[in-house]
């Protein structure tokens, strides 16, 4: 049986005497059913007491098939033969991380912080990689050359390589693949035979004691039965590529290169002349092994391609050329992975930044030995690498520890997320909006590329968080255990289209979760505080007040109608640190930053335009094409970039030199503060970093954008959408919103909107803006639905005021209320009947059961407020969904509520319960200016 629960004491390592010899052991109490039990105790033997040194009262424990080993009136139990002892199976170690924790624990942590740059030897195992894939899916090795040589353009053209340089290099690894495929099996049978060689490291000798034997037999079996069945030539249905595995029994996630008739293959890109595999290679293919036994797949071989050996010259290289290797996979190694796995989790337990040490490797051959050597300097760690630099200091330290700790909160959210693929039902799933289930599947076809167009048919009015463009895990219906894969959405309606690598039932979608922000936002602090400009550091560290440039008094305005725009424009172009630009709901935030990026450009300055979403920097672009300005790269996705404007996107596929020379000779590039954390942006520089939605985003998701500028200029409103993270946490609060309440003066506020009726934007300005928005122009305060035609006595009685409340007496069900659902489209009917135009109306609700609701009785543009923020229409309905009082957030937070009231422009209808928003002062109030 599995025992699992919390920690609540951790015993000493003693050895006893048994018959078996002088044995160690450690006792631990544990309280079962997530502490809810009584408590019991686990003994773990032999090299689990491994596991015991690392544990800490606090941490999840859980032992399979633990034995029963009652003794006193205690109960207890012990680890048996087949046990695995694993320390807080939720937090999810990737499979790469536990390889390079083997390799150096320091390596695991650099990785972390600091990211992983461009640099050549990644771009090209990138490609070899791919083309790997290929040759598996039964594409020509010519052609999958010259498309994943292609592909990686952009990469290979900032590190300034050529196209063929490159191919060549591919060419060589290839043949290695190539050449082992066409064999189908071992260079050499016996090869992997040969027993440890010298070059495991101190840690290595721990687990070759541990799988001992069965590393030469094992593997001797392995070969030889792989030679007598083969049958000659590469069976395809033998194959797979890229395989996505998450174990929630080990903790443990990770994508394996490929499985051969289901045992793991990773590829190398490097040499490796010794007979065995390196050690830490051998680690990540017995990490996958273990995932594929959790499923049931008996994984007992795992196989290294070095593609490296086939290119070396027998007459320059010794030792052994063959580029595969294979190993047995015996308990002892598994084990092994899994204390190795426990060790990581124990060390983030805390959530402090790890210091990490060095394992009994060789600093002067590590290619991490600089960014080792800085961090340890900065952050003043031990390093037998040594140290360069100085500490940071004490406030810069604080910082960068507290961020850590806010940004791993958030992992361990995205880690809930993980778990809720296993831990929650499909109908579960489904209903908190993460996944399509009982899909229809109707073809999987292959694409000309190896890959496939999976299609299903969707019950028409299922919703979800997925989006097209997203990449989604396709499955089975099961996709924990089932057959999943991870594809790219194409198509979303009555219709899904899915494309993955290889072919699956399409029966379910589900969101998959990503901790790429997390990662992002990790480097992105790292690059700000341990490697930032220090005049930049005093700034954002209060050790100096940002400074300002003067224009000349007679200069020519830059905005001649709006006082407040022209005062930010000029804030923008004479700051010599940041400017904040705080624009409310439609006070021209986009047409002003379109004319700060023309100011900046005619000045000389090289312009970095970014933004939260995809959408508004396409915006921000569409603005500036508006005022006649069109010198702009956009850098982003095929499916992230709006149709409109692909004509100036950078297709990073193509020519090397062509396409770096694209990225670094434009004057403004386009692109969302996400992208700005990729390895191309990275190496980017620019004079000024622009960034729209800058309230949306967490202190490092904007620092990724300005961490690539000499200057910043944000622009957001802090009383509109928070940054959307899942950790309650610092996160939460936006540098837009620290740095304007630390420097109102930095700030200029654009106090003239041209979107609302008078009537409308009253509540708003007064509850929000300090009664300070105001109408720009007469038009805008006076507009009304007649300016549309409409003749307001054609409009119900209720609807009749610019702002109205209907209280429609439905009950809340959950997220939903379908009375209020009938009433809402009702409200609908009633605009349209009178003459508006269903495109004018939009329908908000707080939640997306209540928008499927909503949507399933009216064909107007329904949804959350989160998809409405930027846009606005003519007619705005709000639903409100509680009935008798507020318990349990509606809009969560009023700052959402301010976002739906000011959507509309010329007529608003709230619906809602009146009993239920009276209950609240700030609903009271809302109700009182609807209700005027
Ligand atoms: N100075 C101006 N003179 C004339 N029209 C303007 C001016 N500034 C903004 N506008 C117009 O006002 C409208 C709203 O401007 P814009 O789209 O820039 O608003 P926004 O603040 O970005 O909106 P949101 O709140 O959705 O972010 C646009 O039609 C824009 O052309």
């Amino acid at each position: 049986m599995n025992v699992r629960g919390p920690l609540s004491e951790v015993g000493e390592v003693r050895q006893v005497s048994t018959r078996y010899g002088e044995r160690d052991l450690a006792e631990l109490t544990v309280r079962p059913d997530g502490g809810a039990s009584d408590p019991v105790t686990v003994t773990l033997w032999g090299k689990w007491t491994h596991t015991a040194e690392h544990a800490e009262p606090g941490m999840e424990l859980l032992v399979t098939d633990a034995e029963r080993d009652d003794y006193g009136d205690r109960e207890g139990y012990t680890t048996s033969k087949e046990s695995y002892v694993v320390l807080e199976p939720d937090f999810l170690v990737d499979v790469t991380d536990i390889r390079s924790w083997v390799q150096c624990p320091r390596m695991y942590y650099l990785n972390k912080l600091s990211g992983i740059p461009l640099n050549y030897p990644v771009v090209k195992g990138t490609v070899v990689h791919e083309v790997f894939g290929d040759l598996l899916r039964g594409v020509e090795l010519e052609e999958s050359i010259e498309d994943r040589v292609a592909e990686a353009g952009l990469e290979l053209g900032l590190l300034g390589m050529e196209r063929e340089e490159v191919a060549d290099e591919v060419r060589r690894n290839a043949a290695a693949i190539e050449g082992w495929l066409n064999q189908g099996t071992l260079a050499t049978d016996g090869d992997a035979s040969a027993g440890a060689d010298s070059g495991s490291t101190g840690a290595g000798d721990d687990a070759s004691e541990d799988a001992g034997g069965d590393t030469s037999e094992g593997a001797d079996d392995a070969s030889n039965a792989s030679l007598s069945e083969w049958d000659g030539g590469p069976d395809e249905s033998e194959w797979r590529s890229e395989y996505t595995l998450i174990s929630p029994t080990f903790g443990v996630k990770g994508r394996a290169d490929a499985l051969r008739r289901g045992q793991p293959v990773e590829l190398k890109t490097g040499k490796n002349t010794n007979r065995e595999p390196r050690f830490q290679d051998k680690i990540q293919a017995a990490c996958y092994a273990l995932l594929l036994r959790e499923r049931g797949v008996d994984a007992d071989t795992g196989t290294l391609l070095y593609t490296k050996n086939t290119a070396l010259d027998r007459g320059e290289e010794s030792g052994d050329l063959s580029p595969a290797k294979e190993f047995s996979v015996g308990k002892g190694l598994l084990e092994f992975v899994v204390r190795q796995r426990n060790e990581i989790a124990a060390t983030e337990f805390d959530m402090s930044v790890p210091s990490g040490y060095e394992a009994d490797a060789k600093c002067e051959y590590c290619f991490e030995q600089d960014t080792c050597m800085v961090v340890s300097g900065r952050l003043d760690q031990e390093s037998k690498a040594g140290q360069i630099g100085t500490a940071l200091p004490e406030e810069e330290r604080e910082y960068f520890d507290e961020t850590y700790r806010a940004l791993e909160e958030e992992r361990r959210e995205t880690h809930a997320e993980y778990r809720k693929l296993w831990e929650q039902t499909a109908e579960e799933r489904a209903a908190d909006d993460r996944a399509l289930i009982d899909l229809e599947p109707v073809s999987e076809e292959p694409l000309g590329d190896g890959r496939w167009r999976l299609t299903a048919r969707k019950e028409s009015d299922a919703v979800s968080k997925l989006r097209e463009g997203d990449v989604a895990l396709a499955s089975d219906g099961d996709p924990a255990s089932g057959h999943s894969e991870l594809g790219r959405i194409q198509k979303l309606g009555d219709e899904v289209v899915v494309e993955t690598d290889e072919p699956v039932k399409l029966c379910r979608l589900d969101v998959y979760p990503s901790e790429l922000s997390v990662s992002r936002m990790h480097t992105a602090v790292h690059d700000f505080v341990l490697k930032g400009d220090p005049d930049r550091k005093d700034v954002l560290f209060g050790r100096r007040d940002p400074a300002f440039g003067a224009r000349e008094a007679d200069a020519t305005p830059f905005i001649d109608n709006n006082e407040a725009q022209n005062a930010a424009v000029e804030r923008a172009v004479t700051a010599e640190d940041f400017a904040l630009v705080h624009g409310p709901p439609g006070t021209g935030k986009t047409y002003t930053i379109a004319r700060i990026v023309r100011a900046l450009v005619e000045r000389g300055d090289r312009v970095l335009l970014s933004a939260f979403t995809n959408r508004a920097v396409d915006n921000a672009v569409e603005a500036l094409r508006a005022q006649g300005f069109t010198d702009v790269l956009r850098v982003g996705t095929e499916t992230g970039v709006r149709g409109d404007m692909q004509d100036i996107r950078l297709v990073t596929r193509g020519d090397p030199n062509d396409r770096a020379a694209k990225l670094n000779s434009a004057s403004v590039v386009a692109a969302t503060t996400s992208s700005c954390g990729s390895r191309t942006m990275r190496e980017q520089e620019f004079d000024v970093a622009l960034v729209d939605e800058a309230s949306q985003l967490t202190e490092p998701g904007t620092l990724a954008a300005i961490n690539l500028a000499d200057r910043f200029v944000l622009v957001g409103d802090h009383e509109q959408l928070p940054p959307v993270v899942r950790a309650q946490n610092r996160l939460r609060e936006s540098l837009f919103q620290r740095l304007i309440e630390e420097h109102p003066d930095a700030g200029v506020m654009l106090d003239r909107q041209y979107r609302m009726s008078q009537r409308i934007q009253a509540f708003s300005s007064r509850e929000f803006y300090d009664g300070d928005l105001r109408p720009a122009t007469p038009e805008v305060a006076g507009q009304t639905l007649a300016d549309l035609g409409v003749d307001t006595a054609d409009l119900p009685a209720e609807l009749r005021d610019p702002v109205s409340f209907v209280d429609p007496d439905g009950d809340r069900e959950g997220n939903a209320n379908p009375l209020e659902a009938d009433r809402v489209a009702e409200v609908v009917d009633g605009y349209v009947a009178a003459g508006v135009d269903p495109e004018d109306i939009g329908v908000i609700a707080p939640f997306r059961a209540q928008v499927a609701e909503i949507g399933r009785r009216t064909d107007v543009t329904v949804d959350t407020v989160d998809r409405f923020q930027g846009s606005s229409e003519e007619v705005i309905v709000v639903s409100f969904v509680a009935t008798g009082d507020l318990d349990g957030p509606i809009f969560e937070d009023t700052r959402r509520v301010n976002v739906a009231l000011t959507r509309a422009k010329k007529a608003l209808c709230l619906v809602g319960d009146a009993e239920a928003l009276a209950s609240e002062p700030f609903y009271a109030r809302m109700l009182d200016w609807a209700r005027r």
